[in-house]
């Protein structure tokens, strides 16, 4: 039952899916924290896996970049496979002083400088929200990795170069946690086809800092968030 960007066969994802963006660590994650991991898919290399983890069978697939990517693979996750549950892991930049690199922030909400919400909701503002069940579950795994994560609004932004240099002044003083690039898509796909979905992101750099954290850095807290959104995931 392949779908126009997804080769695998009817029942071959679990119910719940971690998505990050790079589908180069969709595999790494499969290889390195679940046991059993199959490769289910691999069109345009956009990698999809399932194993178990803690004995729970569990799904990994790369969503690429951007809120078009993301939907296409969000909506033939959910409404051809029956996934219920996605949780995006990803990486984001901060705007706050108080939100530092390697920090994991949650999405309780996703606002947007894309239109497809507006699209799904006859013009008007769709508040886009993560799944409440699952961001608990989030802040829970991490309190148990001794990670206390920073719970609030995400900004999906269709640029990652942005032309508008006022921008980040307004993010700051909206209290923006993170700029990413995906979550406010996945919260519009998933109330469209009625399943759940969150995002946990790991803070990559500081826009206004301009800190960065080198690729060793970002593997060993992306190894944070992985375990945490893992741990969350076979509560569901
Ligand atoms: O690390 P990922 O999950 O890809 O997330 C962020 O990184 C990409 C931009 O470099 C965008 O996809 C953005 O959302
Ligand atoms: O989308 C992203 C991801 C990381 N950092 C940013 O500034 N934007």
């Amino acid at each position: 039952m392949a779908t126009p960007h997804i080769s695998a066969p009817a029942g071959a994802f679990a119910q719940t899916v971690l998505m990050p963006g790079d589908p180069l660590r969709a595999k790494y994650i499969a290889e390195t924290f679940l046991e059993n991991a199959e490769q289910v898919t691999a069109v345009r290399n956009m990698f999809g896996y399932t194993g178990t983890y803690k004995g729970k069978r569990i799904s990994i697939m790369g969503h690429g970049m951007g809120i078009p990517s993301c939907s296409i693979y969000a909506k033939e996750l959910i409404t051809e496979y029956g996934v219920k549950n996605i949780i995006r892991v990803g990486s984001c930049g901060a705007v706050l002083d108080d939100v530092h690199v390697r920090d994991v922030v949650i999405g309780l909400g996703a606002s947007t400088d894309s239109k497809v919400n507006r699209i799904r909701f006859r013009d008007h503002d769709f508040a886009a929200t993560a799944d409440f069940g699952i961001v608990q579950a989030l802040v829970q795994a991490a309190a148990q990795h001794g990670i206390a994560a920073k719970v609030g609004n995400l900004f999906s932004s269709d640029l990652f170069y942005h032309p508008d240099t006022q921008m980040t002044e307004t993010l700051r003083k909206y209290g923006i946690l993170g700029v990413e690039m995906e979550a406010a898509g996945i919260y519009g796909v998933a109330a469209e086809f009625g399943a759940k979905a969150a995002t946990i992101c790991t803070v990559s750099d500081h826009i206004v800092r301009e800190e960065y954290t080198s690729a060793e850095e970002r593997q060993l807290t992306f190894n944070d968030m992985i375990q945490i959104a893992l741990d969350a995931a076979i509560t569901l």
